[in-house]
């Protein structure tokens, strides 16, 4: 479905990722981990496009868009939807609106089936009547389901959620993470989840993927990963501090 392929991202002089590859297979879910600054948002956009890769190749469905132009982009991006970091919602806007955005951009659909629309994707993430509330009004948990309705709205076969669970409490962050692996099985989307927290990547992926230095030092299942014996995929998992200082990390 989604293919990075020998792909280089330089910024001045920093490589950023370096030949790396990655398959991400139709319908998985895919989580991708790494510290801060270690590139995964980078590889969000060169999936959506926003990013054009150094060197290498992204194909998407097996067709090698890395040389669409933005226009070739937009009709690409339209199989995709996105949860961005912090929501972002457009705040002057109502709860209807922000989620009707993608149909009224990409459809000529009439109001009355818009508003079913948005209705349904609505309820599919769990709020129902809150249509004219405006995004301010609402709590953080609640502004990631809109824009989590809203990525749904126009039925992609991928959805890309960049870290879904940031300034959550535990509470709201198993909510989202159920709603997470509901779209997945309810859309049979693939899905990339590019996060820091371990126990969402853990809940949520069929496969994890771990950045370092550029390159990942591994793409495995996720009982796979859970048992890899790499100091430093140790170290991720535990938060930096290895259970057993000298045990079965090494
Ligand atoms: N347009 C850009 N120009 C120059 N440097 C950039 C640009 N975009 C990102 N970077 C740098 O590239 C590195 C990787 O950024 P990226 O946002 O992909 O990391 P990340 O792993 O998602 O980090 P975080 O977890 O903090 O969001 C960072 O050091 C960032 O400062």
């Amino acid at each position: 479905m989604i293919r990075l392929q020998d792909v280089t991202v330089v910024y001045g002089s920093r490589v950023i990722l370096d030949h790396i590859n990655l398959d991400v297979r139709k319908g998985e879910t895919l989580a991708i981990l790494g510290a801060s600054g270690s590139g995964k948002s980078t590889i969000l956009k060169l999936i959506i496009g926003l990013q054009k890769p150094t060197s290498g190749h992204i194909f998407i469905d097996d067709v090698d868009v890395t040389n669409y132009t933005e226009e070739q982009m937009i009709a690409v991006r339209q199989r995709m939807g996105m949860v961005f970091q912090y929501s972002a919602l457009f705040d002057s806007m109502s709860v209807e609106e922000n989620v009707a955005f993608g149909l009224r951009q990409h459809t000529k659909y009439n109001d009355e089936k818009i508003q079913a629309i948005v209705k349904e994707k609505l309820h599919l993430v769990g709020l129902d009547t809150i249509e004219q509330m405006m995004p301010n009004d609402l709590s953080g948990g609640m502004k990631k389901r809109v824009s989590l309705a809203r990525a749904i709205v126009l039925d992609p076969s991928l959805i890309l959620y960049d870290e879904p669970t940031a300034g959550l409490d535990p509470l709201r962050c198993m909510d989202i993470n159920k709603l997470i692996v509901g779209m997945q099985q309810h859309l049979k989307a693939t899905s990339i989840v590019v996060t820091h927290d371990m126990d969402s990547a853990f809940y949520v992926a069929d496969r994890l993927a771990l950045l370092q230095d550029g390159k990942f030092l591994i793409v495995a299942p996720k009982e796979e990963f859970r048992r890899c014996e790499n100091r430093d995929v140790q170290l991720f998992i535990h938060g930096g501090v290895l259970p057993e200082e000298g045990g079965r990390a090494k």
